[in-house]
């Protein structure tokens, strides 16, 4: 079965409404900027990837329709400093926005308000798939690199929240790293953790996990130490939302005990991120923005309340791992790097071996 978090063709878009699953699938459709940019806010569609795909196409659909008129790049820009507007941590939307606003200057230099809408709608489109094919090389170098430690033996792997098909236009990030161990037959099991609030390990990661068959085991976050110790874990792999040029990372929340765990554990800790996610402009995780999200999504379940009312309440999104606790490596579609080799990785002054 393959997930489709994200259903284009050209002139209309739909995406899979995440705040529902496991219980329901349901497709909401996204006719305009601010359809994708309330359904992003919302968590709808998430995950850094996807956001940025979902958000671009969004401007498609309203390009084909005509919008901007006869001053298309004013209405590229403004609805790309919208989008991003969003979601503050993951990278992705921002750096699409900049990419694809250079792009749409450039092009207006020299074609009409029409050509130029059809001219940015392929640039965008070429978006999916160049997600895709990221991350299965993504999934194959992460599986290569970590089988190259244990070679005859399965593996297990422990991941946090979901970077999966329904993180990105499919296949996925860590969860590609997964699929591809699964796929070459080396997957003993995936330690999958439930990732409060939002719960994208228990509703999202084991849907996916159980809809492709597999073998995964769900916890809780309070008890990946005690699965580091006890479950004989190869390796942590985990996605990001925002990987600065030290290798410092952004990731969901709870991702930063993991890597502190898994250094005492003597296991190594991977982050799988595509370029599209990294973002040298910031020199250390420092300068990295970290989304709060609303106390309710925290105290809440489906609108049960869990928590005591009146509580005061701290709901960062994310949290940043320095770069000395990612022990494995950064693994991205041009090989798997130290923190200390991305930028020369990313800037093409280094190749993988
Ligand atoms: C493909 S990496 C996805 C990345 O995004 C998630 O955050 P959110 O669910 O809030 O969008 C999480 O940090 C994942 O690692």
């Amino acid at each position: 079965m393959t997930l489709e978090a994200i259903r284009y063709r050209a002139g209309s878009l739909q995406i899979l409404n995440q705040l529902l699953l496991p219980h329901q699938t349901a497709y909401d459709e996204i006719r305009s900027v601010q359809d994708a940019y309330e359904a992003i806010k919302s968590m709808k569609v998430r995950g850094a990837p996807a956001i940025a795909i979902v958000g671009c196409l969004s401007l498609a659909v309203e390009l084909r329709a005509g919008a901007g008129g006869d001053d298309p790049v004013t209405f590229i820009r403004e609805s790309l400093c919208h989008l991003t507007s969003a979601r503050p941590t993951a990278v992705n939307m921002g750096r699409a926005a900049r990419e694809l606003m250079e792009f749409a200057e450039n092009e207006s230099m020299e074609k009409n308000s029409e050509q130029l809408r059809e001219s940015v709608i392929a640039w965008i489109e070429a978006m999916l798939e160049r997600d895709v094919n990221d991350n299965r090389k993504i999934g194959n170098y992460g599986a290569q690199h970590i089988l190259s430690g244990v070679p005859r033996d399965s593996v297990t792997i422990l991941t946090h929240c979901n970077t999966g098909s329904l993180a990105t236009a499919g296949y996925g990030t860590a969860l590609g790293v997964v699929r591809s161990l699964h796929a070459l037959g080396r997957l003993k099991r995936v330690y999958c953790t439930e990732t409060r609030p939002y719960n994208q390990g228990s509703r999202l990661t084991a849907y996916e996990a159980v809809a492709e068959g597999i073998p995964a085991t769900l916890i809780t976050d309070s008890m990946a130490a005690l699965t580091m110790r006890e479950m004989n874990i190869t390796a942590v792999v985990v996605g990001a939302d925002r990987v600065v040029a030290n290798g410092d990372t952004a990731n969901k929340v709870g991702t930063y005990q993991l890597a502190i765990s898994a250094k005492h554990h003597g296991i190594p800790f991977y982050v799988a991120a595509p370029s599209t996610s990294c973002d040298l402009s910031l020199e250390s995780g420092r300068d990295i923005v970290i989304e709060v999200r609303p106390p309710e999504e925290l105290t809440s379940i489906n609108g049960v309340p869990i928590a005591a009312p009146g509580i005061e309440v701290w709901n960062p999104a994310f949290d940043v791992t320095p770069h000395q606790l990612i022990t494995g490596g950064i693994i991205t579609e041009l090989g798997v790097f130290l923190p200390s080799e991305l930028q020369a990785a990313l800037t093409g002054r280094l190749t993988a071996l």
